[in-house]
């Protein structure tokens, strides 16, 4: 399914990616889990994707209008907006050299997971195949339903992913991706029940860090 895997093989310290479909709780998770890691004394940049520069805020512009351009120009998009989000001036390879942790909002398994529904799978994982891996992705799985009532509970306006059929797919996706990378590669991947407390939640991805930072300086 994932053709590409092999030249993705490079893998990043301390970088941790959330992932889910939308109303899964990521942003909630990136927020919570970074103040208690600052709260700690922990270096933190907390990041996502699309992200807040030129591309990305020209990407979410697209999704929430919902413009029709056509699916492998949003593919195209979307790791263009992460070339720049991983090597651009001040961005996430820099700030890991600086010593922090990276934890971010959504990353390439998005992009393979929405876009791989969209497009042919091999076209999106050879784009996306040149950039290197997190140390560990936390994959926040809840069923669609939920999630759209979240969704729809915000005052933001839909984009175009958010419908029930597509996100059950989406869902599934991910779910093949991450069974894919845990059995090819050394990247973690921790399964979390999104129906969980939120506080929960926050502990098991805020542990799971910390263990990781305490094993590295003991190393
Ligand atoms: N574990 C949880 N239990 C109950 N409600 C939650 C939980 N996690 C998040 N929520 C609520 O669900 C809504 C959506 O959460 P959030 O914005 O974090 O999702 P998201 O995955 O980032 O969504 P999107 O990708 O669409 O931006 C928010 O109102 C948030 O408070
Ligand atoms: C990075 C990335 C994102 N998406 C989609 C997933 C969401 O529907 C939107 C916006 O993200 P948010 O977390 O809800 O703010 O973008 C995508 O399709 N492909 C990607 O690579």
């Amino acid at each position: 399914m994932i053709k590409n895997i092999k030249s993705q093989y490079s893998i990043l310290k301390n970088f941790f990616v959330l992932e889910g479909i939308d109303g899964s709780g990521t942003t909630t998770q990136l927020n919570r889990v970074a103040d208690l890691l600052l709260k700690n004394n922990i270096k933190i940049y907390k990041t996502y994707e699309p992200t807040r520069n030129k591309i990305g805020s020209f990407l979410r512009e697209c999704l929430s209008s919902h413009l029709d351009l056509s699916e492998r120009t949003y593919a195209l998009l979307f790791a263009a907006d992460r070339q720049e989000h991983v090597f651009g001036k001040n961005e996430i390879a820099e700030k890991l050299d600086q010593g922090n942790i990276v934890l971010c909002d959504r990353y390439l398994f998005s992009s393979l997971a929405y876009q791989g529904n969209k497009n042919d799978m091999d076209f999106v994982s050879s784009i996306n195949s040149y950039f290197p891996l997190p140390e560990a992705v936390f994959f926040i799985d809840i069923d669609e339903k939920t999630a759209l009532k979240r969704v729809a509970s915000r005052a933001q306006k839909k984009d175009i992913f958010e419908e029930e059929s597509f996100l059950l797919k989406v869902r599934k996706s991910y779910r093949t991706i991450f069974e894919h990378y845990k059995h090819n590669t050394d990247m973690e991947v921790i399964y979390i029940n999104g129906n969980s407390e939120i506080s929960n939640i926050t502990n098991k991805i805020f542990n799971f860090i910390i263990k990781k930072i305490d094993k590295q300086m003991n190393e």
